[in-house]
């Protein structure tokens, strides 16, 4: 049997703003295993983010939770926002080294195990530049590497590659899928690209417009040691990407009447 390491049972999300609730997630019971690479996908606020800020632990106050959910087999998450950044004033090994030295790992210790990551990642080379010398790809492989140096066993992923090129996203994929088979670790994505979602993931969870709820959800069958790029060609994955296509062009076209009749009210 696998083991489940996260599990949320019913669970319904709603915050409070200006007095008015927003139902964020509502009725959505999920099981992901250690291990496994999930993604979420689904029209813009449909309650993404929340989801993965509940399994991180941060909800702020306030926020209404109905249901349960259990991550109680989580050791270590490792979470790469949106729009996350570098911090400009530091090299990247002195980036790098940052969440060790908040737990405070001796510096050599620290630093020993930066280069090793750097090194292993394709960053030789670059461990006393500064953020700004780097291109936004390399930018973004020091924050993954930020995040996997104090050893995560679920590494959580919002959008990570939104700002990136077309051509460097496609090599950042492959690095993902590189870096999933390396740790063993558990991957939770959020991404509005379906190729990136099938490419990489063994899951894939469709959520309805806002409040989300789970629509759909996709087994992707294809190796584990495939290639981000070349798995495109594959029958498999293009059958997969117009029935994803389809399912969430519903969605999204449910949301537009939803505003219309909103408007028009
Ligand atoms: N702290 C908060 N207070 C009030 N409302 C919030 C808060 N965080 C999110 N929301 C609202 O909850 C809904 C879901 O937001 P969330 O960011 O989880 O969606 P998402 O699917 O990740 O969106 P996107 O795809 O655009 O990034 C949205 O309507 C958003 O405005």
């Amino acid at each position: 049997m696998p083991n489940s390491m996260i599990e949320t049972q019913n669970l319904s999300i709603s915050y409070w703003s200006k007095n008015k609730r927003i139902e964020a997630l509502h009725d959505v019971s999920l099981s992901i295993n250690a291990g496994e690479f999930v993604t979420l996908i689904g029209p813009s606020g449909c309650g993404k983010s929340t989801l993965l800020n509940v399994i991180a632990g941060l909800i702020s106050p306030g926020t209404e939770v109905q249901g349960t959910f259990n991550t109680s087999g989580i050791k270590q998450i490792g979470y790469l926002f949106q729009k996350q950044t570098l911090l400009p004033w530091r090299t990247v090994l002195d980036n790098v080294t940052a969440p060790l030295e908040i737990r405070g790992v001796s510096r050599t210790e620290g630093r020993r195990k930066a280069l090793a990551l750097l090194e292993k990642y394709g960053l030789s080379g670059f461990e006393h530049s500064f953020p700004r010398e780097l291109s936004g790809g390399m930018q973004q492989r020091v924050l993954l590497i930020r995040t996997l140096i104090y050893e995560p066993d679920v590494v959580l992923l919002d959008e990570p590659l939104s700002s990136l090129d077309a051509q460097t996203r496609a090599l950042l994929q492959d690095e993902f899928l590189r870096l999933w088979r390396d740790t063993g670790c558990t991957f939770l994505l959020v991404t509005h690209d379906l190729d990136e979602a099938i490419a990489l993931s063994q899951r894939v969870f469709l959520l309805s417009s806002r409040p989300g709820t789970i629509v759909k959800e996709f087994e992707i069958n294809l190796p584990k040691d495939r290639s981000a790029i070349a798995i495109r060609t594959d029958s498999q994955f293009q059958t997969i990407q117009r029935e994803m296509w389809s399912d969430l062009t519903k969605q999204v076209l449910q949301q537009q009447d939803q505003g219309f009749a909103l408007f028009q009210r």
